[in-house]
């Protein structure tokens, strides 16, 4: 068993926290901060511990170190430990609640990982009163998981698993805002989807639903209920993505002349398959068919209304598999009055369910089912399946492929930047320590030396690092990946980002990190730049950061432990009369670097210290003759 994490571990367990941790914004709030283990293969990584900042009291530093101590004894037994509210650290698993029907398969893979409980039908108050005590919530469209929902998990909640595509349901500001990470299962129901969106087309086209309803009445209308056909008729694609695109493939199958209208959807993908993008006013004035399959969005909202329904070629029949939100159901009752659209074929509504006397549902041109599209053993499985695994990687801390909510790092580009991160967080801690009083930070630089091509550099997960450095020793919020940017913006912080290409090796990503700070005050006047701003800069050697400069003066220490700046009048004896007094005290020195401008003048020794010196022993440093300023710093 280790006794000392390895490096790889250390970096990866920062990456966990980084991933991992959740945050109330609602700063009242208790934030649960989540400890977890990285065993050397970055791919098996363990939540080992949930804790409640507040039961951190007195000293965060020193219960940490008591749990990683008890984290040391299980390290190799793979047991996940949890402590509750009170403080007790207990074995235990997290807290899977699933609100809406899922398929066993992915029941059995979340059960295998955590406690899941499955309740579904839950009440808005009922969900909200469950649900601090969930680490992971997983829902349909069934389930709307609102602001309330967030501000009722106290900040346990780390991550929302929406089981399909539309994540319509979620509040993803609020789910950003409290760094709740938000995932969906893309591509398990595309195919279902796309063939229910066949059905309603050819049962619509044929009175399917309506004749056998006129048949179980005892009525036999064979002239009443003639169909059109669908050869050589023109279908309009609303939304040429996942479904859309299968969509478009099986009506070319069955003949029909396919166009399509998607402002984001490449041309060559539409031309692989026979179909013309084309504008929306071309789209909807042209087709005798319209199918949509956009996403519901601030811009698609009610985008079918009487406007764009009087532009429809008279006759037109509509299909929705979509969302029903993108069609005003008020001016499409209208429309099937008034002759525009001859039929509609919906499988999804505004409402859900819409109401018993809705007009558009008894309307007898009208073809409803209660949002079926996704609803095919195989992509129930698929689904549940696809969204089990990307939530129980999330609760792993890694980061998802299907995220809504957060940048998708591929796995290669994290595990390269894996030192970086750590690099920048560390960097940013200390920054922000230099500043007088803390906060008042408005304006933050970071700027990356690399070889590479600066296009070729994703630096958001570096960016996020800094900004969890800078952040989190001011306040009590915790940051990650999701919540980030936004918590920056939130406290009037503006982190702007530079890459300067040098000439080094581009087998590593980054040559060194500088964070810069401007307009503050500093603790350690010798951190500022000649043009006045607080700027520090490492690199990573051997995969171990290390501090390289502190305004214009080189040093070279690892960043490990804590940290003492001192700025002395380049003599001799000095390391020899500081490291004494630290001696002295029992504080083991484990770096110690000196870097000057000018031979005899001005240099700054950096000291890496085990201990935080106490207030006697840092008096004593402050009056040694030739030192002209000191700051302690934790890293
Ligand atoms: N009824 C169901 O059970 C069911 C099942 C699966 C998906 N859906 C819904 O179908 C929709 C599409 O799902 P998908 O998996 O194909 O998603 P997708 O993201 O692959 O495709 C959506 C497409 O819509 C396009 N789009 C965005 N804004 C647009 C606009 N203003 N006009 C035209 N196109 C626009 C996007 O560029 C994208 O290509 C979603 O709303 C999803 O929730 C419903
Ligand atoms: O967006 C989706 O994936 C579909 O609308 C499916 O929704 P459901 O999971 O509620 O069936």
């Amino acid at each position: 068993m280790a006794s000392t994490p390895s490096p790889h571990t250390a970096v990866t367990a920062h990456l966990n926290s980084l991933l991992s941790s959740s945050s109330s914004v609602n700063h009242n709030k208790p934030s649960n901060l989540s400890f977890l283990h990285a065993s050397s293969n970055p791919s098996s990584i363990k939540l080992l511990h949930s804790v409640s900042p507040s039961s951190f009291s007195p000293s965060i530093s020193s219960s940490t170190t008591a749990i990683c101590n008890v984290l040391k004894t299980v390290e190799s037994a793979d047991i996940s430990l949890s402590r509750d509210l009170h403080g007790v650290v207990s074995t235990s698993k997290p807290t899977i609640l699933v609100s809406e029907k899922l398929g066993e398969a992915g029941l059995d893979l979340l059960r295998s990982f955590g406690n899941v409980d499955c309740s579904y039908d839950l009440s808005p108050q009922d969900l909200c009163a469950k649900i601090s005590l969930c680490d992971a919530l997983i829902v349909r469209s069934g389930t709307k998981v609102t602001r309330e929902v967030f501000e009722a998990a106290q900040g346990r909640l780390k991550v929302v698993g929406r089981a399909g595509v539309g994540i319509d349901n979620v509040d993803l500001q609020a789910a950003t805002e409290f760094g709740c990470l938000v995932v969906n299962a893309p591509t398990a129901n595309t195919i279902a989807a796309a063939e229910h969106g066949i059905a309603l087309l050819t049962s619509m086209a044929r009175n399917v639903a309506q004749s056998d309803a006129s048949m179980k009445a005892g009525k036999w209308l064979r002239s009443k209920y003639v169909g059109v056909s669908l050869v050589g008729k023109t279908l309009a694609i609303m939304g040429f993505g996942k479904v859309g695109s299968e969509v478009a493939r099986r009506a070319k199958g069955l003949g029909m002349h396919v166009i399509a209208h998607d402002p984001y959807a490449p041309a060559d993908r539409a031309r692989a398959i026979g179909v013309d993008l084309v504008s929306f006013e071309q789209a909807i004035s042209t087709a005798d068919f319209i199918s949509l399959h956009m996403p519901l969005t601030p811009a698609t909202n009610k985008v079918f209304n009487d406007d764009t329904f009087a532009k429809m070629k008279k006759g037109v029949r509509l299909i929705n598999v979509a969302r029903g939100g993108v069609i005003d159901e008020d001016a499409l009752v209208r429309a099937l009055d008034s002759g525009i659209v001859a039929q509609a074929a919906l499988d999804v509504f505004t409402v859900e369910p819409p109401p018993k006397d809705s007009k558009l549902v008894q309307h007898e041109n009208v073809t409803v089912t209660p949002h079926l599209g996704a609803s095919t053993k195989e992509a129930q499985e698929g689904v549940a399946i696809e969204i089990a695994e990307a939530v129980v990687g999330a609760l792993n801390g890694e980061l998802s492929a299907t995220a809504v909510n957060a940048p998708m790092v591929p796995p290669e580009v994290l595990s390269e930047l894996a030192p970086y991160v750590v690099l920048a967080e560390k960097l940013g801690r200390l920054a922000v320590q230099l500043v007088t009083g803390g906060s008042g930070i408005q304006s933050v630089k970071v700027v990356y030396k690399s070889a590479r091509d600066p296009d070729s550099l994703d630096t958001r997960l570096l960016r996020a690092m800094v900004t969890k450095g800078i952040i989190e020793p001011i306040s009590d919020t915790i940051i990650n990946l999701v919540n980030a940017d936004f918590s920056a913006k939130q406290k009037g912080l503006r982190i702007s980002e530079e890459r300067i290409i040098v000439d080094s090796s581009p087998e590593y990503p980054v040559e060194s990190i500088q964070v810069q700070i401007s307009n503050v005050q500093s603790r350690f006047a010798s951190a500022l730049s000649e043009n006045g701003n607080i700027s520090i800069e490492g690199k990573v050697k051997y995969g171990v950061p290390h501090l390289t400069r502190v305004g214009p003066f080189s040093v070279d220490v690892s960043l490990e432990g804590n940290l003492i700046l001192c700025k002395q009048v380049d003599q001799p004896g000095m390391i020899g009369k500081v490291g004494n007094i630290l001696g002295e005290s029992n504080v083991n020195v484990s770096f110690m670097s000196v870097g000057r401008t000018v031979k005899g003048k001005q240099a700054i020794m950096a000291i890496g210290v085990d201990e935080e010196p106490d207030k006697d022993t840092q008096k004593k440093i402050g009056e040694v003759s030739a030192v002209e300023e000191f700051v302690f710093l934790k890293l």
